[in-house]
């Protein structure tokens, strides 16, 4: 069954499963074991969050607790002073929750990492002391009692309507987090996980993707929290503690963080478990360490893992059609690429200082759409430099870039990317998580977008964009040869085939200009013959590309023209063949080690791949 398939069937299935809880009150279980279920679905929908932040979006924002609380605490005051209405105190949980999720991760927007996971705990132990604060209002240390039995609309409800209610809101929630997940959406999260210079690069504001998590990843806690202040009519702040926070840490490791249903299992295990036995408190918090560990380390990504990889294995011996990773890719018929408007990328006068080091000094060329321009020198001649002044994660000391008319210096990364500069890195940047067709897709998000309530609620603009994007992935996976791998992990593709993914990901952006960085390091006589064929292709498509690359004879066969720097500085501008007798090049760069190819082929046989490559391209083109 292919991945499309399956998901279908889980789809199909959802609401059956949903059915069959709903309704186990009337089917004779004991009042102890319905609370049971209800302590699953709460503590689900926290972890569910924490899978979000963590396992999507690899932010170690790991305040959840505090999230839950206030959701919880709301509820109660409100309840007890204001109305007593279901509804009401579920829509205050969540907005306080989401109100709170963001200020509370805003160190993460700086921090990150372990300082942010830190942090996060630190509010966690902030819990006590907030409410012994508000002590005469929401019951200090000693707890909160009294709060009603939940009603809507003045109608009280009573347990097993409750519990229908709960079950129903959670299964809600886990078809948004489920619809979220697998859309273009959680690929953004996990492309920022993988590196936030990679959601630049795909026009992604890395401030506005966390922003989302941490408000997504609130909701959910901030329900918890109001369903469990009605469960039990009574909040203790000791029940907000660090140990709770170990809880559904643990659960989100053993479920599977980057899971969606892996955050029921976690929390079922939880619960089902070391939760429910009185006589094992003392041990509690080792055996929590343990679940973390087991989790942790031997299971890769919990037990949503370890189905997932038994899936494989099973599509796998009932004959998928999923090609293995390390499978070369396919010959394609043509190249077919979508034809873009290709912009002039001018660069005046730029310079940029690092303390007393100028890396980029006084540095002004054109490139050409439907052109080729390489840009070379020796190392630490300021190619990388300016290639991240290009793409906006430097900022100018001086000079102007412009792509066509516009001014882009001085726009942030993302800005950059979404005018429509495409970028590639030296080791190719590919999501953990994505499929090949996924991953090439994430190229498209940034200029053609669509909203998160659109996406959640699978609304038509949802499906037109799909369908796009599906369509458009299919033509260019059948020109770089990769039809057969559609569905393998991107990330476990090799190199080559990484790199072809990468310039696969920037046309599908649509980019009018492409900053291609040493796209042909460590490549083989095979890979080279496919990047010079899909390099020719991008070039005949219209856009404009920079190609940063030792290799020279592959500059030489390929570029149209080429721009030599030295300590920061150009020192020749020219065709290839008036740079290859330059007599300063050839003194300050190729006499010194420029022909070394960096490629898996020596240099002598080098020059015979790429004219064959060249050959091949232009009889495709023929
Ligand atoms: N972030 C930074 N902070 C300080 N100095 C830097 C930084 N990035 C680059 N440099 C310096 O700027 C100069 C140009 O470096 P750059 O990496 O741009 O050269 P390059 O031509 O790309 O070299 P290579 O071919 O080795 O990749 C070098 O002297 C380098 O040490």
């Amino acid at each position: 069954m292919t991945p499309t398939a399956t998901a279908r069937t889980a789809l199909a299935g959802w609401p059956i499963v949903v059915g069959l809880v709903c309704v186990l009150p009337w089917l004779g279980l004991s009042g102890a074991t319905i609370r049971l279920v209800t302590l699953i679905a709460i503590l689900s929908l926290v972890v569910s969050g924490l899978n979000l932040t963590l396992g999507y979006a690899g932010e170690l924002a790991l305040g959840q607790v505090p999230l839950y609380a206030a959701g919880a605490y709301a509820t109660g005051y409100i309840a007890i002073n204001v109305v007593n209405d279901l509804l009401v105190c579920m829509l205050v949980a969540v907005v306080l929750a989401v109100v709170l999720g963001v200020v509370t991760g805003l160190p993460g927007l700086r921090l990150g990492g372990w300082a942010l996971a830190i942090t996060s705990f630190f509010i966690v132990l902030l819990i006590p002391s907030v409410i012994n604060i508000f002590g005469d209002r929401l019951g200090g240390l000693e707890g909160l009692n009294g709060i009603p039995v939940p009603a809507v609309l003045g109608v009280e409800l009573d347990g097993n309507a409750f519990y229908v209610v709960v079950i129903g809101v959670t299964a809600c929630w886990f078809a948004v987090f489920r619809n979220i997940a697998v859309s273009r959406h959680g690929a953004s999260f996990l492309v920022l996980k993988q590196s936030p210079v990679l959601a630049t690069a795909v026009g992604t504001s890395t401030f506005a993707t966390k922003v989302t998590v941490y408000a997504l990843s609130a909701a959910p806690a901030g329900l918890a929290g109001c369903f469990s202040a009605y469960l039990d009519s009574f909040l203790s702040p000791s029940t907000f503690g660090l140990e709770l926070a170990i809880v559904i840490l643990a659960a989100s490791i053993l479920g599977g963080a980057t899971s969606v249903y892996g955050a029921i299992v976690g929390a079922a295990i939880m619960e089902i478990g070391p939760l429910r036995i009185t006589a094992f408190d003392k041990y509690s918090l080792v055996a929590y360490g343990a679940f973390l560990v087991v989790g942790g380390l031997l299971l890769r990504n919990g037990l949503a893992g370890v189905a997932t990889r038994i899936g494989r294995r099973a599509a796998v011996r009932i004959g998928s059609r999923t090609a293995p990773a390390d499978a070369a890719p396919t010959e394609a018929a043509t190249v077919d690429f979508p034809a873009v408007q290709g912009l002039p990328l001018t660069v005046v006068g730029a310079t940029k200082r690092f303390g007393g080091n100028v890396a980029v000094d006084d540095v002004s060329f054109e490139a050409e759409p439907g052109q080729i321009t390489a840009l070379v020198g020796p190392n630490g001649s300021g190619k990388t430099t300016l290639m991240n002044l290009i793409s906006g994660y430097y900022t100018l000391d001086a000079g102007t870039i412009r792509l066509g008319d516009q001014v882009i210096s001085g726009l942030r990364g993302h800005q950059v990317a979404r005018r429509g500069v495409g970028r590639t890195f030296q080791t190719p940047l590919i999501p953990e998580g994505l499929s090949v067709q996924d991953s090439i897709i994430t190229g498209r998000f940034a200029r053609h977008r669509v909203s998160l309530l659109a996406t959640a609620l699978r609304l038509p603009r949802h499906w037109r964009a799909l369908d796009a994007e599906r369509r458009l992935s299919r033509r260019i996976m059948r020109t770089l040869g990769l039809t057969q791998q559609a569905d393998t992990r991107a990330a476990d593709l090799a190199l080559g085939t990484r790199r072809m993914l990468e310039l696969g990901r920037a046309i599908a952006g649509g980019s009018s200009a492409v900053l291609l960085d040493e796209v042909a390091s460590g490549l083989d006589e095979d890979d080279i013959h496919g990047l010079v064929r899909v390099l020719t292709g991008m070039r005949d498509a219209g856009i404009t590309i920079l190609l940063v690359e030792h290799n020279f004879a592959l500059v030489r066969a390929l570029a149209d023209r080429i721009v030599v720097l030295a300590e920061g500085r150009v020192i020749a501008t020219g065709g290839p063949d008036e740079i290859a007798a330059h007599p300063e090049v050839l003194r300050i760069y190729l006499g010194q080690g420029g022909e070394i190819t960096g490629t898996r082929i020596a240099a002598d046989r080098l020059d015979s791949a790429v004219d064959t490559a060249l050959d091949n391209a232009k009889a495709d083109r023929a």
